[in-house]
């Protein structure tokens, strides 16, 4: 289980790829130099996730981009963790603003599907964020602590637990948060972690940063204090550009 390095980051391929362009960035990947204190995690769409574990190098682990909230069964269409866990997943992106705002899961659903991960061993990537309009009414910090607190409700630890800051504005826009803005939050939800959990979790949780991250903004967001690592999405699908992403971070 990833969890040891100090940083982290992920690449969320979305609903994106065919066999041919996954196998691409898959050797693009494979012959990256990485930085050896980031965990690096990237997160195919459920087709594709057995040829990557395949052929991609034991380096990067690969998650989910989403899972059922329990054993699997009689549940048309979902994908169960351990059926995932079958295929090499050691981690699932839970809670992301698409499945949100898009699919409608709400943070009950979100929850159970977190507490249940993690009851398997697998790590879960904990998104949060907020939309723009509730930025623009000064609610940032309402909604991200809600969705904290929904996360801190349903799980049975903080162990194998990263949190993804992803301003829902920022998500595929070009239209990335400034430092500044990133690590307000960062360090509002490091302070929210301490006082409502732990210091040490507070301490050891990774949180880091989603939205239009890319290798042109990673350096200047990566010097800030309370930005653990990336959650990328359009970036991750070129390997190179990736790659010196993660390497931005140590
Ligand atoms: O959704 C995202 C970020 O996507 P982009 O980097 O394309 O903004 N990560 O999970």
């Amino acid at each position: 289980m990833a969890g040891s390095g100090k940083f982290f980051v992920g690449g969320n391929w979305k609903c994106n790829g065919t066999k041919d362009s996954i196998s691409k960035l898959i050797s693009d990947l494979n012959s990256a130099k990485l930085e050896s204190d980031v965990d690096v995690v990237v997160a195919p769409p459920f087709l594709y996730i057995d040829q990557v574990k395949s052929s991609l190098t034991d380096r990067i682990e690969i998650s989910a981009q989403n899972c059922w909230t329990g054993k699997g069964g009689a549940f048309t269409g979902e994908i169960s963790v351990e059926q995932l866990k079958d295929l090499g997943c050691k981690w699932v992106i839970l809670g992301h603003s698409e499945r949100r705002h898009i699919i409608g899961e709400n943070d009950e659903f979100i929850g159970k599907k977190a507490a249940y991960a993690l009851s398997q061993n697998v790590g879960v990537i904990a998104c949060i964020g907020e939309l723009l309009e509730e930025r623009e009414a000064g609610k940032t910090f309402d909604v991200c602590f809600q969705q904290l607190k929904s996360f801190a409700d349903a799980l049975p630890s903080w162990d194998n637990v990263v949190i993804a800051y992803e301003p829902v504005w920022a998500i595929g826009t070009g239209k990335v948060a400034t430092p500044e803005q990133a690590q307000e939050v960062h360090a509002a939800v490091r302070g929210w972690l301490s006082e409502n959990v732990s210091a040490e979790v507070a301490s050891k949780t990774r949180i880091i940063y989603g939205g239009s991250a890319n290798g042109n903004n990673c350096s200047d967001l990566a010097k800030k204090e309370d930005i653990d690592g990336f959650l990328v999405g359009g970036a991750s699908l070129k390997g190179p550009e990736f790659a010196s992403i993660v390497n931005s971070v140590t």
